[in-house]
């Protein structure tokens, strides 16, 4: 247990044994795809993730319901593509503002860092799968081994952002500015093998930002992105995953980030907040010693006092780290909040 990397992410391998030689990419993302299914239950709001490892996870639970090894279970898809799928699959469906609490999400990525953020989107989707996995108590991301990069945006593929047409080249001129220091080239996307350009499900276009050098600080390279008007939103998804799933050529191994990050307004929920703190505290190993880092805001930080009590409660822990969103982590203690 535990990562030297970093100290809010643990792993366990879940199966070392050694898999066939002769597995191909598409049979590891079914692999992790299967595992994470294994999270769902019968009545749970599902989001269902899109791309080509994802589609291995909606087709495992339709598969279980037909089954009956599932009852009862909402899916709330993340693209047009998905849920055409889970239409075709039988999965009853519904949205966000029917279902605004998502108890468990399943997505791939296109890289994922050691704490466990992301770059998704080089398929097309991120806005709704952003809604979707932001809403969600759990996010289960599951790629096979080759998406484990250092930091974002070191494949040297696209850090992708959605951008409304209106004076598209505008905005994508204004983005590889932001990123000149690191090399950034932005390149509008087009479809395959045409010049228009690729519109999104929310009738939006891509920006793809290629990097030569790491961005730096994620939290405020994300804050530049989404200061351009003409942004809808990137494909970084920071402290949205909880849990990551990575089948690899010597088996499956699964992460959890311990670490909770409360940066949606206040007021959006204390509760549900809190609620999803107990149960990512439920969550935690048996076999200490762990720290759990909270980050939220100066303002933020009152309003979870109700939920740091609650943990309280529930944890037999002596410390904790208390993190605001800017600066190093505060060690503190949970009474002290
Ligand atoms: O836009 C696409 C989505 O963000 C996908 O989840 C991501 O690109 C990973 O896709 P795949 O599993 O096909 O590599």
């Amino acid at each position: 247990m535990g990562s030297a990397s970093n100290p809010l992410v643990t792993s366990s391998v879940v199966d070392d044994s050694p898999l066939p030689s002769n597995l191909t990419q598409d049979d590891l993302k079914k692999l992790a795809a299967y595992k994470a299914v294994e999270y769902v239950k019968s009545g749970m709001v599902v989001g269902l993730g899109t791309g080509s490892t994802a589609k291995h996870a909606v087709a495992r639970i339709s598969e279980l319901l037909r089954q009956g090894k599932l009852r009862d279970i909402i899916g709330i898809p993340t693209s047009t593509t998905t849920h055409e799928q889970a239409v075709s699959l039988g999965i009853p469906l519904s949205d966000l503002d029917s279902h605004p609490v998502v108890d468990l999400s399943i997505d791939g990525a296109d890289e994922v860092d050691p704490a466990l953020n992301l770059v998704k989107g080089r398929g097309g989707s991120l806005l709704r799968e952003k809604m979707v996995e932001g809403a969600s108590k759990k996010f289960v991301v599951i790629v096979d081994e080759s998406k484990l990069v250092k930091h974002l945006g070191g494949s040297g593929l696209a850090v992708p952002v959605e951008v409304v047409p209106f004076c598209c080249d505008f905005t994508r001129g204004k983005l590889e500015e932001l990123f000149r220091e690191a090399g950034c080239k932005a390149k509008l996307r087009v479809k395959s093998g045409g010049e228009t350009a690729a519109v999104t499900d929310n009738g939006n276009f891509v920006v793809d930002l290629y990097l030569e050098r790491d961005m730096g600080d994620l939290e405020a390279a994300s804050e530049a992105i989404l200061r351009l008007p003409g942004v809808v939103e990137h494909g970084m998804f920071l402290g949205i995953a909880t849990t990551l799933i990575v089948a690899g050529k010597s088996g499956v191994t699964v992460k959890d980030r311990f670490g909770l990050n409360c940066k949606s307004g206040p007021e959006l929920s204390l509760f549900y907040r809190t609620n999803w703190m107990l149960h990512t505290v439920a969550q935690l190993p048996k076999h200490p010693p762990f720290n759990i880092m909270f980050y939220f805001t100066v303002e933020q930080r009152k309003f979870y006092t109700e939920a740091f009590h609650s943990l309280k409660s529930v944890v037999n822990q002596p410390d904790y780290i208390v993190g605001g969103d800017r600066g190093p982590p505060e060690r503190d203690s949970i009474s002290d909040v």
